[in-house]
């Protein structure tokens, strides 16, 4: 008998939301294979958060389904809970724990966490680690919060505007940590046409809720006959990057 194939890391099924007046998704389906960095692109509204919402089993889809790891993360949560994890942007922390406590208390959560101060040094963050989550700065915070959506060694990664605000040395080893993780999947929501070529093996450009491209960097750079990935982007959505938010 043949083995049974196992299931990609993600597999997004024309994935719908509308809300009463606008569809945020309009029929996205995303493969990702394990072990691969995704990267999804796209302007300000364009559907991205929503769209890793829905996977991640944060937000109900209008239409579609979603499967980790062969999982569904609306009927199977608590299992999906162990496998993935997740970094979203202004996820709320319990702003009167310490650095170090709201490690202990994620670490708590999963049954082979990484060790504490393993947490907090590898987003430098050993030195807070006895400062309240409200008194840090917002570069403290996001990275803090890396660590938190890593502590509990995930298969799965969600990370939602992974280094916007990061000063250009915690970039730098924030996309250090990133590159370490080489079996774990990552989908990584971006505007950082720096990170995405340096991190993502592929990437889907998104654009008023649907797929516009996708490929390697490489493939979308060669399919918009563009030199950098930001012209590429351009090319193929007509709209610039770091552009205004689009009107409802
Ligand atoms: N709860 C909601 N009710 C109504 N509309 C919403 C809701 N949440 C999001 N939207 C709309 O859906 C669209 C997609 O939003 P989403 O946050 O997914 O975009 P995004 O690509 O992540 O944008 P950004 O880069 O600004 O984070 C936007 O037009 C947004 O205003």
């Amino acid at each position: 008998m043949t083995e049974k194939p196992q299931p990609p890391a993600i597999e997004a099924r024309h994935l719908v939301k509308r809300y009463k007046h606008k569809t945020a998704v309009d029929g996205i389906s995303l493969r990702v294979a394990r072990g691969e960095t995704f990267g999804i692109l796209g302007t300000n509204g364009a559907g991205k958060t929503t769209t890793v919402e829905m996977i991640a089993g944060l937000r109900k889809p209008t239409e579609g389904s979603v499967r980790i790891l062969g999982l569904d993360p609306f009927t199977e949560r608590a299992k999906v809970r162990q496998i993935l994890g997740v970094q979203l942007q202004g996820a709320y922390l319990h702003g009167s724990l310490t650095a170090r406590e709201l490690v202990d208390l994620y670490r708590g959560f999963y049954p082979d966490p990484l060790d504490a101060d393993e947490a907090l040094t590898m987003v430098e963050l050993t030195d807070k680690a006895r400062t309240k989550f409200d008194d840090l700065s917002g570069g403290q915070m996001q990275r803090l919060s890396i660590a938190l959506a890593l502590i509990g060694r995930p298969q799965v990664v969600i990370l939602d505007e992974l280094t916007t605000g990061l000063d250009p040395r915690a970039r730098r080893r924030v996309w250090a940590t990133i590159e370490s993780l080489s079996e774990q999947t990552v989908i990584l929501i971006s505007h950082a046409m720096d990170e995405v070529e340096r991190l993502c093996d592929r990437v889907a450009l998104i654009d008023a809720g649907r797929v516009l491209a996708h490929g390697t960097p490489g493939q979308l750079r060669e399919q918009a006959g563009a030199v950098t990935l930001e012209d590429a982007f351009v090319a193929l959505t007509g709209k610039d990057i770091q552009g205004d938010e689009e009107e409802d």
